[in-house]
């Protein structure tokens, strides 16, 4: 467990409002699921706190997603307790929008509950404002490029306003520079909206920029948690802690620690020094 100094001004837009900051967002207790003979969840016990960021790691198919579902109710059949107090949104890993409908229409039907419509288009109007996309009302999703997609996806999971954001892998088709972009902005919108998020990721380093806590899943369980109070602008690779935590973690996933990405700050989103394979360019550099 890394214990850090405790972050004052890296918190959600309300910090004032105690609902904001106390109890859980969802409380999960004995929750198991099998498909046929398989069991995939195994007596999970998770909490996540109001305005909380977890980032849930694992190796592929220790139950990720299965949990994940089981959160944004796509399970129809969860054993044990799941319990979510507010509003789910969820993105996956494909920004699953439909190719007939345009961003506006995407994100707008996503609140097909609310009766208004142009209350539906205008809350629509103004999430793809916030994600950067407000230009982009009248295109096609087949217009979009892979960040823009994905950031449509995101305002999607965005607009009902939920207490609890779900984001299955949502970066990991991404370049690495767009990737940076998306780490900001889910920050950014993370302060403005006070919402708790439960992020599903394979890379270490995303968790360690992002996160509150870290939980690794192994087998169908939940094994070890890291709580990271560092401000998120303090964690370069090369702090102590950090540096610690991350060969931890990796450690827990069975990998043997590899030195962080020399050609970006998970944190800052700055481009290292010039880093090729080539040694001849190498030097050139
Ligand atoms: N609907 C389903 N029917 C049968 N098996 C399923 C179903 N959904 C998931 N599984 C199985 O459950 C296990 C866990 O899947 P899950 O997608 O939750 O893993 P994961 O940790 O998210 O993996 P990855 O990191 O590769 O996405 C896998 O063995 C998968 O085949």
């Amino acid at each position: 467990m890394a214990l850090l100094t405790p972050d004052t001004t890296d918190s959600p837009a309300n910090p004032g409002d105690p609902a904001a900051r106390s109890g859980y967002v969802a409380r999960v207790r004995g929750h198991d699921r099998s498909f046929g003979d398989t069991h995939v969840l195994r007596s999970i016990d998770l909490d996540v706190q109001h305005g909380e960021i977890v980032a849930l790691l694992g190796r592929s198919g220790c139950g990720k997603s299965t949990l994940l579902r089981s959160l944004a109710h796509l399970d129809p059949a969860p054993a044990g307790e799941v319990e979510v107090s507010g509003r789910t949104g969820v993105a996956f890993q494909e920004p699953r929008l439909l190719n007939w409908r345009t961003v506006h229409q995407n994100v707008a039907l996503a609140l097909l509950n609310s009766p208004e419509r142009k209350k539906r288009f205008d809350l629509a109007e103004e999430t793809l404002a916030e994600v950067g996309l407000g230009e982009k009302l009248d295109a096609w999703p087949l217009q979009l490029s892979g960040g823009q997609a994905q950031r449509v996806s995101l305002a999607r999971a965005l607009v009902s306003n939920p207490a609890l954001l779900l984001l299955d892998e949502p970066f990991s088709a991404l370049d690495a520079l767009t990737r940076i972009e998306m780490h900001q902005l889910v920050i950014e919108l993370w302060r403005r909206h006070s919402m708790a998020i439960l992020l599903v990721t394979h890379d270490v380093d995303e968790a360690l920029a992002l996160a509150d806590r870290l939980v690794v899943m192994d087998g169908g369980r939940i094994g070890r948690t890291w709580e990271i109070t560092l401000p998120r602008s303090d964690r370069a690779p090369s702090q102590p802690d950090i540096a610690r935590t991350r060969a931890e973690v990796l450690g827990a996933l069975g990998v043997k620690p590899t030195p962080p990405n020399p050609r970006r700050d998970p944190v800052t989103g700055e481009l290292g020094p010039a880093h090729h394979s080539n040694p001849a360019k190498r030097g050139a550099a």
